[in-house]
């Protein structure tokens, strides 16, 4: 298994779910980058466990300990590394997930994959528990560009089987305030309404022991006109490769994405006209990108996250021990819904895939 992620920023991401701690290691970041360690903190506690009823009931409190790498508050442009301890584990709960796989998670092809000798326990390796390095390491990489005076929020789009919508960030340019206020919402939605129902929706899934999934969009406002690549090296690739490591994403869009497909050219298409002496495209439906390469419009896209594979139910499954079909209740502590936690991990990805872009393009040089 290599987790590994970037060209000039390289990540590396290790542990399992129940292994005495999971982390990450930074390499590239140029030096001098001042590293506010609260507002890293912060960072990961909005996507922390066991916080209410509507996340997995597993508390851990996601200390972030740097190991090397940040002295006096920047970094030192030697390889940075970070762990975070497990802290509350029940490995017992996973047991009989060896023998009869969980529908929906990893368990069966990883046993395959990897003869049997996959750590089951958490999900192992599989786990959305290594999300919490990856927020390390997109936090870090979030305040390096906000040195850039690049942005990055995201939010709740869309929640539930019958699709709970949120205002759609796409349509606005949130100031310094709103941005803030997105990030400290213990649940991030721009409006409230759509917050209380969405709430209500996971609850109600919760207690008949099943589990709803979500779209999530993400922003990224200042970046300017220019970087990028045409064909397999463009923002939208970079950015999918890196948000397709998030367990649970089963779809990446950009701009008007799918729905693109069911409009004419003269609706899709961005009327450029000129703004005090700046190009200004009128509309977005790009997404902040063209050919592959940033308009200099906010980069826009948005994550599918399915429903939570672990649900409470009796479920079909087969005994792989014993060649026949088996029923199976999964047991243990399991979020009834990914996407609110998984909204700073979206913001992690994109800093991660623009930075490394942005690096990549100054020849590895100084921010
Ligand atoms: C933040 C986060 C929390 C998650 N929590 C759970 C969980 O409690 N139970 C579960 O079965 N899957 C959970 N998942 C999803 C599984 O890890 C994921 O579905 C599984 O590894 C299979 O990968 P795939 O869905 O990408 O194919 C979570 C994912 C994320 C990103
Ligand atoms: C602990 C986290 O989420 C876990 C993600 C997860 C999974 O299968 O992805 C399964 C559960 O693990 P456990 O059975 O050990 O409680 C979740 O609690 C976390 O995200 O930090």
């Amino acid at each position: 298994m290599s987790s590994m992620l970037g060209t000039a920023l390289r990540v590396s991401i290790f542990g399992e779910s129940h292994a005495p701690a999971i982390g990450c290691s930074i390499d590239g970041m140029p030096a001098g980058v001042p590293l506010d360690l609260d507002e890293l903190q912060n960072f990961l506690d909005r996507r922390s466990p066991g916080r209410d009823a509507t996340a997995t009931t597993r508390r851990e409190a996601d200390r972030a300990r740097i190991l090397c790498g940040v002295v006096d508050g920047h970094t030192t442009g030697a390889p940075i590394a970070a762990i975070i301890e497990n802290e509350n584990t029940r490995s017992q709960d996973y047991d009989e997930l060896r023998r009869v796989p969980r529908p929906g998670h990893a368990d069966y092809p990883a046993r395959i994959r990897y003869n049997g000798f996959n750590d089951v326990a958490g999900g192992g390796h599989f786990s959305g528990r290594l999300t919490a390095p990856l927020c390390i390491a997109g936090g870090v990489a979030l305040q390096a560009l906000a040195q850039r005076g690049i942005r990055i929020a995201a939010h709740i789009a869309n929640l539930g089987p019958q699709g709970i919508p949120d205002t759609p960030l796409n349509h606005m340019e949130l100031d310094e305030d709103q941005l803030s206020r997105l990030s400290s919402h213990g649940f991030p939605c721009i409006d409230e309404g759509a917050a209380k129902a969405m709430r209500e929706c996971i609850l109600d899934a919760r207690n008949d022991l099943d589990s709803v999934g979500g779209v999530i969009e993400c922003v990224a406002y200042g970046v300017p006109a220019g970087l990028g690549d045409p064909m397999f090296d463009g923002i939208e690739n970079r950015i999918a490769r890196v948000a397709f490591g998030i367990p649970a994403v089963k779809g990446v869009d950009f701009g008007a994405g799918f729905s693109a497909a069911y409009l004419r050219g003269s609706q899709n298409n961005d009327p450029y006209r000129m703004d005090h002496g700046n190009v200004a495209p009128q509309t977005n439906n790009a997404g902040g990108i063209l050919g592959g390469i940033s308009t200099g419009m906010p980069i826009v896209w948005q994550m599918a996250v399915k429903p939570t594979p672990s649900i409470g139910r009796k479920q079909q499954s087969v005994d792989l021990d014993a060649g026949c079909d088996a029923d199976l209740v999964v047991r243990g502590r399991h979020d009834p819904c990914i996407v609110p936690r998984a909204v700073p991990v979206a913001e992690a990805v994109c800093a991660l895939a623009l930075l490394d872009l942005i690096l990549e393009s100054q020849g590895h040089r100084a921010l």
